[in-house]
């Protein structure tokens, strides 16, 4: 089946370490010092370029042959060594569909095909019905009293038929690793039992039972020699797989039995928790550390069954809360990173650990899962952070990196800091993010390998769990609702190390260095490892329960080691070793170090004794090892802010909203103020307008009331000409002084030429100044209603109190304007006038050309008023002078001789004075100013004298001219004229 691999997707938890993923770019290990990088050349068929390692095509299994059988010695191991190619985690094979395993393709982690499980060859393969490990062992499954069904192949592997739904690790994302599995039927696949002990027994009470002893697993892996193909090089020694058996026979270092005994009958060595065994006929050189090992590999056994072996069920321990450490020893060059990470098409234990990781959490659902991976390298005993290294570095360039330290506290046990953390949701981000250090990792060209690891390189994957709770996920509404918290999180730690290799004294000074370093850690381990069976008896005597004697802090790795090494962890150890015949290349100086390889797996699998509990599950985020609890704080951390946001979304719909709402309201308001400008514009513009017909009007009729009287003397028409001119003159202002108005009020435009019209109309009813001369007219209206005079002087006085009384209603009403247009806070809208154009809703103005014209109007306004009011008090003055004349020349008005024209001032003295002299003087020098200035007019042309003495303008004047007074007449203050005025006189005209 083709499944496919989901693209990585970046975490959506933030973390403080959290950064983004990179593709991995190049594959190619950054080098020190001399190192030369590997040549492409050199790369194994069907091996990406990508600098992964794959197996030497010319390695395949091999049958252990009697040593007579032996090839010849081959190359030096300098010119025929297999080459190293870092696995490209990206690029691991499609597993093949028949075994899954021998693809050379290169990996697609994103498309490839579901492996099979393997199956045994035949039925005649299987010897062995049942293999049940003599180390109880969380790990080997004897340990938790679960049963293992497995078989005992030919090849003298364990294989252990997979329960139905074990398999789904293989489903999608999954590599097969299903060499073996074990049988956990009595857990639902949603029901990991956490605990390792067994399904038919309380976990608690099994657990610790079955906790406190033998939880490390400790296996051999011999490397195929490349230079003899197929055939088993071992020569003087044997190597087992069936029955776990390495075996040396060498003439100088005696024999050396790890495994069961060649005849079968018991395992060498002792077993650790169970009685020594029985004395065996062992052969006279039998090795005091000999001891049966937990697995053998041969050469020909693949990566996976490597993994299923060592690994499988130590990840899924740590999946279920337990700590779990594996790493593999050896000397250079023996497949130690082979093992770990594989190659394109056999995958190690890191990415099938990977693979299995996310296979669990897929199988449990009833758990939620938070991963972190870390990855360090310890060079030269310093701890360098291969997350942090920036790519792309100059081979050999020193790395500038804040120093990391390692400390400890006691519920984290020995960690490195500060140390980059990244948070993966995906096996292909995992692996990726392990890939980036791969890269960083240092790798020289040595003797024994081209592509030497110098550094103990350490992975970290951090697993915390917690218990899914049905609607509550991540603390959520219904969690909050209900009052019921998740459980506690439990944290384990998943540590792969591909440790640096010990070897000989190099020829560069600084792979000797790097040597001395490695080394000294490597011997270091080895102490610490020999000493822990000393330790073991003092614990065991209530003494020294820390191991404080123990030198752990003599190097970085130990150190790094200590809780896995003094049992706080499930351990599983993988030895590398390479043999060859005698006088091999492989075999030729390499004796010694294979076989202190053996030892110490030997001692590892003696003295370790891990008492590894399940982390205790850590509720709420206080105490320092709640404070990387991140899942929980995570937890909280959403909590936190999911309130926030409900809290900001009410804000929001609450004031926000209530912004809005107010926002709208402010508009409609706004609109409603604009609007209800524009209608008191409007009706401050009709109110003018009718205002200003009204002021015509009334002017009219007072130019009628002034008329010339046809059927008075020549004073009368003295009189009224003067007035008229008066009049006329004060009209034209007086229609400057509306005339302003369009100004301001343009829209009446066409209004004003509907009142001009109806002027026009009145003023074709009652024509004074008819511009086209008509005396006649003109006489007989002059005849008609204002025949005395008195009439109308007092009409016009009238008229011009009604005109007084109009303009300060016009200013009232600018003043009122004005007043609003300064209580707008901006000139939003107001009404514009532009002549010839209707009304303009909407232009802007400026506020202050506005106020500053309406002050200019007002002023210009009052100018006109106090005009008017001078005209008004020569009115009355002539009034008086005129109504005296009459008096004195008319003794049937005695009481209008007197009187005053209602709301007049009396005059200052009337008894006083000789009203008869005066009043007659005054008259005459009014008859006679009125008479010089009707005849200025006449001589200058303005006035057409009538034939019955009335006064008209010549058919070629306008009123305009009036505005030249005629001498000795006190001229009026002039206003400005807009054009529409003039229409205006030329309409009052006609
Ligand atoms: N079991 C194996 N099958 C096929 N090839 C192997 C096996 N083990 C190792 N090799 C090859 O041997 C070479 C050296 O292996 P590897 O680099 O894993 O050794 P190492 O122990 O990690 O060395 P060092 O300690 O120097 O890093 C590589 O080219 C690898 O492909």
């Amino acid at each position: 089946m083709t499944t496919a691999l989901p693209r990585p997707t970046r975490p959506t938890i933030g973390s403080p370490t959290l950064s983004l993923n990179t593709l991995p770019v190049s594959k190619t290990r950054k080098v020190t010092g001399n190192m030369s990088p590997i040549s492409p050349t050199t790369s194994a068929p069907g091996t990406p370029r990508s600098g992964l390692r794959s197996p030497s095509s010319s390695l395949l299994p091999c049958t252990p042959l009697a040593a007579s059988a032996l090839p010849s010695p081959r190359l030096l191991p300098s010119t025929g060594k297999s080459l190293r190619k870092t696995v490209s985690i990206n690029s691991f094979p499609h597993p093949p569909a028949t075994d899954g395993r021998s693809s050379s393709l290169p990996f697609n982690p994103l498309n490839y095909d579901k492996p099979r499980s393997r199956k045994p060859k035949s039925p005649k393969e299987m010897i062995s019905p049942t293999y049940v490990p003599s180390t109880p062992s969380l790990l080997n499954g004897s340990g938790d009293g679960k049963s293992i069904s497995s078989a005992r192949m030919s090849d003298g592997l364990i294989s252990h038929s997979s329960p139905p739904h074990s398999r789904s690790s293989s489903a999608q994302e999954s590599y097969s690793t299903s060499a073996t599995t074990y049988e956990d039927s009595a857990e639902g696949p949603s029901s990991h039992d956490p605990d390792a002990s067994g399904a038919t027994s309380p976990p608690d009470k099994r657990s610790s039972k079955s906790e406190g002893k033998g939880n490390v697993l400790v296996s051999v892996r011999v490397r195929p020699d490349a230079n003899v193909g197929q055939q088993c090089p071992e020569g003087e020694w044997m190597v087992d797989g069936r029955t776990s058996l390495v075996a040396y026979k060498g003439k100088e270092g005696g024999d050396y039995y790890y495994g069961t005994r060649p005849d079968g009958a018991l395992p060498l060595g002792h077993l650790p928790g169970t009685d020594p065994p029985a004395p065996a006929p062992a052969p006279a050189r039998l090795a005091a550390d000999s001891m049966r090992l937990d697995n053998v590999f041969a050469t020909h056994d693949k990566n996976a069954r490597v993994y299923d072996h060592i690994a499988k069920r130590l990840v899924r321990r740590v999946m279920e809360g337990y700590h779990g450490t594996v790493f593999a020893y050896g000397m250079t060059g023996t497949g130690k990173t082979f093992s770990m990470q594989g190659t394109a098409s056999s995958p190690g234990v890191i990415p099938l650990a990977i693979t299995d990781i996310f296979s669990y959490i897929r199988e449990t659902p009833s758990r939620e899962f938070l991963l972190r991976v870390s990855y360090l390298e310890i060079y030269n005993e310093k701890i360098y952070d291969l997350l942090s290294m920036p790519t792309g570095a100059a081979v050999g360039a020193a790395v500038q990196q804040e120093e990391i330290k390692l400390r400890e506290d006691s519920k984290r046990g020995v960690y490195a800091t500060p140390l980059k953390e990244e948070i993966v949701q995906s096996p292909t981000q995992l692996l990726r993010v392990i890939a980036r250090g791969d890269q960083a990792r240092r790798t020289a060209s040595t003797q024994f390998n081209t592509r030497s690891s110098r550094s103990h390189a350490v992975v970290q994957i951090v697993v915390e769990s917690r218990e899914r709770v049905p609607g509550m996920a991540a603390g959520g509404a219904d969690a909050k609702r209900s009052g019921i918290l998740p459980g506690g999180v439990r944290v384990s730690t998943l540590s792969l190390i591909d440790l640096a290799g010990s070897e000989r004294a190099a020829e560069s000074k600084e792979r000797r260095q790097e040597g001395a370093h490695i080394n000294k850690s490597l011997l270091t381990l080895g102490t610490v490892i020999a000493k822990l069976s000393e330790w073991k008896d003092k614990e065991a005597k209530g003494g020294d329960k820390e191991g404080k004697h123990l030198p752990y802090r003599d190097s970085k790795l130990t150190r790094l080691l200590q809780g896995a090494l003094s049992g706080n962890s499930l351990v599983s150890i993988l030895c590398t070793i390479q043999v060859g015949a005698a006088g091999s290349a492989a075999a030729g100086g390499h004796t010694t170090e294979t076989l202190n390889t053996l030892k110490f797996a030997s001692r590892a699998k003696n003295n370790i004794v891990s008492h590894a509990k399940r982390a205790e599950e850590a509720l709420g985020v206080g105490g320092d090892g709640g404070a990387r609890v991140l899942l929980e704080r995570y937890r909280v951390e959403i909590m936190e802010l999911k309130q926030q946001l409900s809290m900001q979304a009410k804000k929001d719909r609450g004031p926000d909203a209530g912004r809005d709402d107010e926002a709208e309201k402010a508009r409609e308001l706004e609109a409603a103020e604009r609007h209800e400008e524009q209608m008191l514009e409007m009706q401050l513009a009709r109110t003018a307008l009718k205002e200003r017909i009204d002021h015509l009007n009334r002017l009219i009729l007072s130019s009628k009331s002034i008329g010339v009287n046809t059927n008075g003397s020549m004073s009368s028409l003295s009189h009224y000409a003067r007035f008229s001119q008066m009049s006329l003159t004060a009209s034209p202002r007086s229609s400057v002084v509306t005339s302003n108005g369009p100004r301001l009020f343009p829209e009446r435009t066409a209004s004003m030429t509907s009142a001009s019209s109806t002027v026009g109309r009145r003023s074709s009813a009652g024509r004074r100044f008819s511009a086209d001369g008509d005396a006649a007219d003109g006489e007989e209206d002059h005849a008609g209603e204002y025949g005395d005079g008195t009439a109308s002087l007092t009409a016009q006085n009238r008229a011009l109190r009604a005109d007084l009384a109009d303009k300060n209603r016009y200013i009232a009403t600018l003043e009122k304007r004005l007043l609003h247009a300064r209580r707008a806070s901006s000139s939003r809208t107001s009404v514009g006038f532009s002549a010839g154009k209707g009304i303009l809703v909407g232009e802007d103005h400026s506020v202050a050309a506005a106020m500053k014209e309406k002050d200019g109007e007002i002023a210009d306004l009052r100018a006109r008023l106090d005009d008017k009011d001078r005209m008004l008090t020569a009115l009355r003055s002539a009034a008086r002078s005129r109504e005296v004349a009459d008096a004195s020349f008319s003794p049937r008005s005695p009481t209008t001789q007197l009187g005053f024209l209602a709301g007049e001032e009396p005059p200052a003295s009337p008894t006083s004075a000789r009203p008869g002299a005066k009043q007659t003087r005054s008259v005459d020098e009014m008859n006679k100013m009125l008479e010089e200035m009707i005849q200025d007019g006449v001589e200058t042309g303005h006035i057409v004298r009538g034939v019955h003495g009335s006064v008209r303008l010549p058919a070629n004047r306008t009123l305009d001219s009036l505005v030249e007074l005629p001498h000795g007449m006190e001229p009026l203050r002039q206003s400005p004229v807009p054009p529409e005025s003039h229409e205006v006189m030329k309409c009052k005209s006609l």
